[in-house]
């Protein structure tokens, strides 16, 4: 077959283009028409398309088409391609498009999620981090504008109030972590008014294979501080100078522990003749007994480890006391004072939610890329996507040359060197892709010594860079990068503003350089479509070691092969294996996302299952009935004091608050027997199947523990000068909250990883 025929087809195992294509003549035909229109003309013809249900029919989406095209041509001066409009009519099926680097994704998703928003949904455009939500929605308002679809984005430095006014408009960016937090946050509200993200409808999501495949296991983290209690050193110090038997007993199981009327006198005398059984000062007494509990009942190595100056639980049983990751506060700070560590923050994990589990929420889903048939398969598995493979607007004219291979690093390092300076005497510009930042510095370092001067692209500000990829096709420019992915900038030969084209595209255009192949195809893919943009010329070449980590873990045989005096290896069978390797790291990674995904399926369920009780106390105005508090004879005597709505209002937060905390410890257990669980897969059972025999039958008791920890707290509460005090019976939220991403392994200590951020304050406040 004919390669432009198949081109139309589109590729095997993708959507079939041709349904698209047919329409094209249809779409241009209309232009002439539209021209016509003056501006509100056009905005109303395009809210015209919206007096009808999804999907569109074929004459409604030519027009939504003609009419977001000449739109986009008059705001944006931009007249939208042929292939772009496949890209929205493949992106309004909910397929992911993959269009390559340059081809005006940002301008065809905006088109599709105004096509759905006319039709009345609203639709979340996702992007990778804050600068390219804010950039994109700012970038397409105008286009939004004329098709009378109102446009919002939100950032890590939205006000709640900046967040709900985005939220409210049909049509949002907002970086994937962004909007997870916001999911997470209102998971958590006492009062629906608080919420700010509505209900999932239409996700659109950018770079999609990154998002949806690469960091579709990333946890985003909601975690919280509960008020921090000072540790009292000084009572630490008293009871430590306290004898056993005499100052104080030990019941037989070594449960308790209980002063003696000489332990009274030691400690009071201690304290400076204080009474501990005073009824004026009621506070002195706890404190003594949380000290002694701490020194006497708590064993340091048996109970727990002092470790980096931190007090860590021992976990006595797996499956129950793990419920716990640090004792209640007062008791916690007790040992810490006990041990003269620093008290601790009193941070923990409120709950999470997987990159991959926020996507699957929304009923419609769709994406754009650049590189997504090579994760076509998991697309499919892991979110019922196809893929659309939309043809270049100009043939791709870039020439992609064979792997180089050498045997040590220093002589890969060489090779490549010695190309830079090669291709730069010509002033060709050039882009180097690096698999780490600390690699990208030596390497950097490697080109200014042999005089090549080259900006190094490691800072942590997006904006920052943005601008400076976008100088990288400048002549002369040597840019040294990471991944690619999600930079959102495109390379023009010449710079940003091309004064220079004709001279760089002279020179060759843009030459790519891999240091090292990626763990994934997909992302070497990505690194050499930044050359050859929209027909440009260009060329990409990669270097590789057989010290390269992926070499080193991957390929079956690193041995035995011969070198030319420049330590290269020519061999075809050499470098089949580098593919191989390859291949081999990116099935661990499928099968890594599998296993976090199955674990992922069972604790979403029973999240649900939480949330969806947690749904009626909150909204159902009869939080109190819901969960049988009226009953309760200590009901009708508080109703009589403050009025039944105070009641009402009080039950819900003390329901909602055992919820949540239940859902909490119950997450921090799941965590922990995830961890434990790869001990047992050493001992050959299935792993998963142990996860479930352990995670289902403690979550059966949830509702019920939390339904009758509500009861016993509602039983303590009292009314005083005509109002309830919820935190009078333990009923506290967390004083602060923040938030974060973990890379996480399922089978490392996510844990630990968790922990150790929060401790580190890696998080960042929320405002709110
Ligand atoms: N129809 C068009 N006519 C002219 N220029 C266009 C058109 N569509 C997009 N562009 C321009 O092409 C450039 C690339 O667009 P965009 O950044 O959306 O590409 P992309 O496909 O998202 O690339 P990347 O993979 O780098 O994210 C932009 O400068 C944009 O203004």
């Amino acid at each position: 077959m004919a390669e432009s025929v198949r081109r139309l087809l589109g590729k095997p195992g993708a959507v079939d283009l041709r349904p698209y294509t047919k329409l094209l003549s249809a779409i241009e035909a209309e232009e002439d028409g539209l021209r016509e229109l003056d501006d509100t003309e056009l905005t109303e013809k395009a809210i015209e398309l919206g007096n009808a249900e999804l999907p569109y029919d074929r004459n409604d989406l030519v027009s939504l088409c003609a009419v977001g095209r000449e739109a986009a041509r008059r705001s944006l001066d931009e007249r939208p391609f042929d292939v772009q409009l496949l890209g929205v009519m493949a992106l309004l099926d909910g397929h992911v498009a993959e269009m390559a680097t340059g081809e005006g994704k940002t301008l065809a998703g905006a088109l599709a999620a105004a096509g759905f928003a006319l039709r009345g949904q609203r639709v979340h455009l996702l992007s990778v981090n804050d600068y390219l939500a804010r950039r994109d929605a700012e970038w397409m308002r105008p286009v939004y504008d004329m098709l009378g679809v109102t446009v919002g984005w939100i950032t890590e430095d939205s006000t709640k109030e900046e967040r709900r006014a985005a939220y409210s408009c049909d049509v949002t960016y907002a970086a994937v972590s962004e909007l997870g937090f916001d999911v997470l946050r209102d998971r958590m509200v006492t009062d629906i008014g608080d919420r700010v993200v509505p209900p999932p409808n239409i996700a659109i999501i950018d770079e999609a294979d990154s998002v949806l495949v690469d960091e579709a296991r990333v946890p985003l983290v909601l975690a919280g501080a509960a008020e921090s209690v000072a540790a009292d050193v000084e009572m630490a110090d008293i009871v430590r100078g306290l004898k056993p038997r005499l100052h104080f007993e030990i019941d037989g199981e070594g449960r308790n522990v209980q002063l003696t009327d000489a332990g009274i006198d030691a400690v009071e005398k201690a304290l400076g003749g204080v009474d501990l059984y005073s009824e004026d000062d009621t506070s002195v007494l706890p404190q003594v007994n949380l000290a002694l509990h701490a020194h006497v009942l708590l064993q340091r190595d048996v109970h727990y480890v002092v470790r980096d100056g931190e007090v860590r639980l021992i976990n006595e049983s797996r499956g129950r006391i793990a419920l716990l990751q640090r004792w209640p506060d007062g008791l916690q700070a007790a040992v810490e004072a006990k041990e003269k560590v620093a008290v601790s923050e009193t941070g923990e994990v409120l709950d999470s939610i997987t990159v991959q589990s926020l996507v699957l929420r929304y009923p419609t889903r769709g994406g754009m890329t650049g590189t997504a048939m090579a994760v076509a398969e998991q697309l499919r598995e892991f979110y019922e996507l196809e893929v659309a493979v939309i043809p270049s607007n100009k043939p791709n004219v870039r020439e992609d040359h064979g792997t180089r291979l050498y045997a040590t690093r220093e002589e890969k390092e060489d090779a490549l060197v010695a190309k830079a300076e090669e291709v730069h005497k010509s002033g060709r510009p050039i882009l180097i892709g690096t698999q780490d930042v600390a690699e990208s510095e030596l390497l950097a370092k490697r080109l200014r010594d042999a005089g090549l001067d080259c900006v190094v692209l490691n800072a942590k500000n997006d904006a920052d860079e943005a601008s400076i990829i976008a100088e990288a096709g400048t002549h002369g420019a040597v840019t040294v990068s990471t991944q690619m992915a999600g930079r959102g900038t495109d390379i023009r030969l010449g710079g940003s503003d091309m004064a220079d084209r004709e001279r760089v595209v002279e020179t060759g255009g843009l030459y790519v350089m891999g240091f090292g192949r990626y763990p994934s195809s997909r992302l070497d893919g990505q690194l050499r479509g930044r050359a050859g943009r929209q027909g440009d010329p260009g060329d990409s070449i990669f270097f590789v070691s057989m010290d390269d980590d992926l070499v080193v873990n991957n390929a079956p045989e690193t041995t035995g092969y011969e070198t030319t005096a420049e330590g290269e290896i020519t061999d075809s069978g050499w470098l089949h294996m580098v593919d191989h390797a390859q291949r081999v790291a990116e099935g661990q990674l499928l099968e890594i996302h599998r296993n976090t995904w199955r674990y992922n399926q069972l604790i979403d369920v029973q999240r649900d299952v939480v949330l969806e009780h947690r749904e009626m106390v909150l909204t159902g105005d009869q939080g109190d009935r819901h969960i049988g508090l009226d009953r309760k004879k200590h009901h009708g005597a508080l109703v009589e004091e403050v009025g039944e709505e105070k009641v009402a209002q009080a039950a819900r937060l003390i329901t909602l608050y055992h919820l949540d905390r239940g859902w909490t410890d119950h997450n921090a257990f799941l965590s922990e027997l995830r961890e434990g669980i790869h001990l047992r897969f050493l001992g050959r059972r299935d792993p998963l199947d142990e996860f479930n025999r352990d995670a289902v039958p403690v979550f059966k008791g949830f509702l019920d523990d939390a339904r009758a920890r509500a009861a016993e707290s509602f039983e303590e509460l009292e009314a005083e000068d005509g109002e309830l005090d919820v935190s009078g019976v333990g009923v506290k939220r967390p004083s602060m909250t923040w938030t974060y991403m973990v890379h996480d392994h399922p089978f490392s200590s996510a844990f630990e990883t968790l922990v150790g951020r929060l401790k580190g304050g890696r998080g960042t406040a929320d405002r709110d």
